[in-house]
């Protein structure tokens, strides 16, 4: 894969409303929207194509549905996501001693995390296909956003969760939001591969990263980043750094570069480095970038305390890889403690996110010191959920609430001690 996604020449036949599905191994297309399809016939991903790619100027309003002109279907299902904050974070900014550094705090969506953006257009087109129940699995807010959005589309929700591994937070909205949900006695990876074949024998919709629409959604995230960096700065980032489980959100940003650079909108030379971080106990994509691979081997065994990406067997690859590689950007692997403390110095500059969220800038800080990254460069670290999706992992990271007696006094003498 490369830059070149060049509109197509000729509009394939199997296209609907200039929309198709390609498979990103053989170019072999298929109609986006008779009947459900996941991969190729060749067993791989797809990816959906257009006739034509918006530039900047094309795109009006706020949020995911501002970029309505690079979407597959018209804004239907949906709850206001997208439009998130891009703060400035100048503590950090130079502790770690980059020219600039700005964090895209993705957990400031309707249900806290960057799922909302794929979910809006995933459900959007599960309603055009007239399909009756949705599915996924799930380390926790896909399910949640998931739940959502099928509630509000009136549709049934199953999820398949990893049994003990998922944060309260998580759970509980995909409890509240009306889906079903079965604990697996195993961890993420094979959940999904059981949501895999469930949805191959037609017993549901699956809205997890494979799915090419979901994707389509996320790729708003690279949008808005490059819209309100130029905005600020007169410039696009150097870099993006963001965590890594599936590699859904990586696929999804070099997918938005590859449009605007079809488009013209974005010089190839502009292009944003993609720099993916993930937990040393959940480490497939580095090692895979490491010894320059083109496919991740599976871990069976994984392990962090950012269970959001605890995942051995990212689905995305085939199509992240090449973004890290296309974008000579890299990847980097950060220990439970080195997330905690980012979490705490995110949090001390107000922003709070999930552990996993503060893998971005723990990568970006261990890049820094071992000048990877340059002083020079102006970085966007991606946060992707919020903290109040995992209370207990705040809590522990946090500080200790101090017990006192209930008068003025009593605290008052506490306070001196
Ligand atoms: C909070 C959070 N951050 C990061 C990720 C990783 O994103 P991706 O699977 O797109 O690599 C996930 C889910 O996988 C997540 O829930
Ligand atoms: N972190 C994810 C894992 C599933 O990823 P997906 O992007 O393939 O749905 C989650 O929140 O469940």
């Amino acid at each position: 894969m490369s830059f070149e996604l060049e509109p197509a020449a000729e509009v394939p036949a199997v296209a609907e409303d200039g929309v198709w599905l390609e498979c990103i191994e053989t170019g072999e297309q298929y109609a986006p929207f008779e009947g459900v399809r996941y991969r190729s016939d060749a067993g791989a991903l797809l990816e959906v194509r257009y006739a034509d790619h918006p530039t900047f100027e094309e795109f009006s309003g706020e949020g995911v549905w501002r970029y309505d002109a690079a979407l597959p279907v018209d804004r239907e299902v949906t709850i206001d996501e997208g439009a998130t904050p891009l703060y400035e974070v100048p503590r950090l900014e130079d502790e770690i001693g980059v020219e600039s550094l700005r964090v895209k705090h993705e957990g400031m969506n309707p249900t806290g995390s960057f799922k909302d953006r794929g979910m809006t257009v995933g459900v959007g087109v599960a309603r055009r296909l007239g399909v009756e129940r949705l599915a996924c699995a799930s380390t926790g807010n896909t399910s949640a956003a998931l739940a959502a959005y099928g509630g509000r589309a009136g549709m049934e929700v199953l999820v398949l969760l990893p049994a003990g591994k998922v944060a309260a937070g998580k759970i509980a909205q995909a409890s509240l939001h009306g889906a079903r949900i079965l604990e697996v006695e195993d961890n993420f990876d094979t959940c999904l591969d059981i949501v895999q074949e469930l949805a191959s024998r037609g017993e549901a919709y699956l809205l997890n990263s494979l799915n090419p629409f979901r994707l389509e959604g996320q790729k708003t995230i690279g949008f808005e980043i490059l819209e309100r960096h130029r905005e600020d700065y007169g410039e696009f980032p150097d870099r993006i750094v963001l965590p890594v489980g599936n590699a859904g959100n990586t696929a999804a940003l070099y997918k938005a570069f590859r449009e605007l650079v079809a488009s013209g909108a974005l010089d190839e030379r502009e292009v944003p480095k993609l720099t993916g971080v993930q937990a040393e106990g959940a480490a497939p994509m580095v090692e895979a970038v490491e010894e320059g691979r083109d496919e991740v081997e599976r871990w069976e065994e994984v392990e962090t305390r950012a269970t959001a990406i605890r995942i051995g067997n990212p689905v995305n690859a085939p199509k992240a890889l090449p973004g890290i590689r296309a974008t000579d950007g890299t990847a980097v692997a950060v220990s439970d403690e080195e997330i905690t403390d980012a979490q705490r110095a995110l949090a001390g500059e107000g922003v709070g996110v999930e552990p996993a969220s503060a893998a971005s800038v723990a990568g970006l800080r261990k890049l820094r010191e071992d000048g990877v990254v340059g002083s020079d460069e102006r970085v966007v670290c991606l946060t992707t959920g919020h903290l109040l999706k995992d209370p207990d992992a705040a809590a522990e990271a946090g500080v200790e609430p101090e017990s006192v007696p209930g008068d003025t006094e009593g605290v008052l003498e506490h306070l001196a001690e």
